[in-house]
């Protein structure tokens, strides 16, 4: 069953057609990502996703419904929460105590409302700290659980973002780009834990330049190349894929996964 369809998704930026006209399906359960070559238009699809941006046209289906057009925060309470980027995550605190607020921006509508805390939130606390404890225990980060965040080497930083997400209780995640700038162990780390999430049964939408990691990953890859959707099939279609092939010529031959 498909948890989110993407339906004619077109987004311009005056004259420019940054996402035209994109449709495709993410099965329950599954790990799909988008990838394409730089400038494909990624981004711009996964705010789309997100609702952090409106489409010009087209529309965005979870679960049924449309979501195109809600705020992000509506949204992300639906069950659709993208990763939280380095700059949000609150380097002042440990490791642990982001985690527990994560569980917070689950509930509320951002920041806001974690400060201004209700008792009913408050009444929550302990089970937050029980679930921050069992999160980055899976993901692999409780050796730097009391870590202050301004402490944490890049990769790590990202693998908190991933699991202040989680906290909040995702249905289906949206990790942007989450092998950004990642060492090869750190890659192997966060591709370990895109595993483990996909174990619990949560639904997995990734956006990513570097075919390699994904190709270990998905379940189905959707290729999109200047804005348009080129191929989708599972990681063996794509990697034999005569238009993929093609929109990646001219790139580090790392790229496409060899
Ligand atoms: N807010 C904006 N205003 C105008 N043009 C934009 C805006 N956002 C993106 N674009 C343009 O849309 C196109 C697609 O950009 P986008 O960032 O979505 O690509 P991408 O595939 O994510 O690229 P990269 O892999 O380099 O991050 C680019 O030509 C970009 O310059």
């Amino acid at each position: 069953m498909s948890i989110l369809k993407v339906e004619g998704l077109t987004k311009q930026f005056g004259g420019l057609t940054a996402v035209n006209n994109v449709s495709f399906d993410v099965e329950e359960g599954q790990v799909l990502s988008v990838i394409g070559p730089n400038g494909a238009g990624k981004s711009t699809l996964f705010k789309l996703i997100s609702s952090f941006l409106t489409p010009t046209s087209g529309q965005v289906r979870y679960k049924g419904e449309v979501v195109s057009g809600l705020k992000p925060h509506l949204v992300a309470r639906k069950g659709i929460v993208r990763t939280f980027q380095e700059t949000t995550v609150f380097k002042e605190m440990t490791a642990f105590d982001n985690v527990v607020i994560g569980h917070q921006l689950g509930q509320n509508a951002g920041p806001l409302g974690v400060f201004l805390s209700t008792r009913a939130a408050r009444a929550d606390e302990a089970r937050f700290r029980e679930s921050a404890d069992e999160i980055l225990e899976y993901l692999g980060l409780s050796h730097v659980r009391n870590e202050l965040a301004r402490n944490l080497p890049h990769g790590y930083l990202r693998s908190l973002g991933i699991a202040i997400a989680m906290a909040a209780q995702p249905k289906l995640l949206l990790l942007d780009e989450p092998f950004a700038g990642m060492n090869v162990d750190e890659t192997d780390r966060a591709v370990t834990m895109v595993e483990g999430i996909r174990r619990r049964g949560i639904t997995v939408l990734l956006v990513e330049h570097d075919m390699r990691a994904v190709m270990r990953i998905s379940d189905r890859i959707v290729v999109i190349s200047f804005g348009s959707k080129i191929a989708e099939g599972t990681p063996e279609e794509i990697r034999a894929n005569e238009a993929v092939i093609e929109a990646y010529l001219g790139q580090d031959d790392e790229t496409i996964g060899h």
